[in-house]
């Protein structure tokens, strides 16, 4: 089914949907054994997990973990090596209205540089079956409805953010996946994207999400699946993350550890139970992930940059 153009009329210019009728997809992500190599570079290693409706799942690592691979094969974006990732117990490729099942966000700048920004997304709408009256609401929703006719390669980093967001909200789907989406936007916008994010799983919606702000998704994730050279290093609730290596800390303690419990003390701390139980101060999320992910990081700077 081709798409249609825009026509005039409307802060966006349309009203029209295409009706394709396709069975919704349940809330769930899940990944059996992807494995990929890029040449000699083995980017995913035989990973496993499921990502569940009603929570912000971070998915952390650090730089050349895996994350956009696995993210770009859960979006048959690539081909893996062996394995497989299913949206709502089907492959994506066999979504025929994919972006009702699983709206992503992975390049803010894959996009056409000389179309308008409501065009973006009225194209895509249109292609997936969308009425157009959601180009509207998710422009309101991210806060770009007074640009909404700019050309998108005139938009800072942080307004394509904003727009790639818009285009992964236009489906109203079940489950939702976002690659460091925090990535240029400014402290208020980072506070509203962590709000959205909370709002969306308090819906019960799958939110996957990467980032490198361990502090942001400390307020903000319920769960954290941690990857290091590909592997799965932890599948975990940030409580237990946290108290885990709280309890680890406690054989060696110091300066360092005493450093990092009073970060925990900052607003917005939680308490961990099993911190209380053993009568330690909680260390940071930030910590606990150095922590994990200490022995799977390729890419470190020595210490005076040299
Ligand atoms: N298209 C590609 N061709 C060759 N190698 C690739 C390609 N994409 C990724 N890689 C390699 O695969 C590994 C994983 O990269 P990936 O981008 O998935 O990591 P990441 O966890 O998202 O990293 P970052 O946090 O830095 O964004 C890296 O070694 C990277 O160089």
């Amino acid at each position: 089914m081709g798409a249609r153009p825009p026509v005039p009329g409307g802060r966006c210019g349309l009203d029209g949907t295409v009706n394709l009728i396709e069975r919704p997809t349940a809330a769930t992500i899940e990944t059996h054994g992807l494995r990929k190599h890029y040449g000699r570079t083995l980017a995913v290693n035989d990973l496993t997990f499921t990502v569940v409706p009603g929570r912000v799942t971070g998915f952390v690592g650090p730089n050349g973990a895996g994350k956009s691979t696995t993210m770009r094969m859960i979006l048959g974006l690539d081909t893996p090596d062996e394995g497989r990732a299913l949206v709502g117990g089907r492959p994506y490729r066999g979504l025929r209205t994919p972006l009702r099942h699983v709206g992503a966000l992975l390049d803010a700048n894959a996009l056409h540089p000389a179309r308008r920004a409501c065009d973006h997304l009225l194209w895509m709408a249109h292609s997936n079956g969308i009425p157009a009256r959601r180009v509207d609401e998710v422009l309101d929703q991210v806060g770009l409805a007074t640009v909404a006719r700019r050309r998108a390669g005139a938009f800072s980093l942080g307004m394509k953010q904003r727009l790639g967001i818009a285009a992964a909200l236009l489906g109203d789907a079940p489950v939702l996946m976002f690659d460091e989406p925090v990535n240029g936007l400014d402290p208020e916008g980072i506070r509203w994207i962590c709000g959205l994010l909370r709002g969306l799983a308090a819906q019960g919606r799958a939110v996957l999400v990467s980032s490198h702000l361990m502090s942001e998704l400390e307020d903000t994730a319920d769960h954290l699946i941690v990857i290091g050279r590909g592997r799965l290093l932890a599948d975990t609730s940030v409580r237990d993350l946290r108290a885990q290596a709280s309890g680890g800390r406690a054989q060696a303690s110091g300066g360092r550890a005493q450093a990092s419990g009073e970060r925990a003390q900052a607003p917005g701390a939680q308490t961990q139970a099993s911190g209380e139980r053993h009568g330690l101060e909680q260390i940071s999320l930030e910590e606990a992930y150095l922590r994990l992910t200490r022995d799977a990081t390729e890419y470190t700077a020595t210490e005076d940059g040299t």
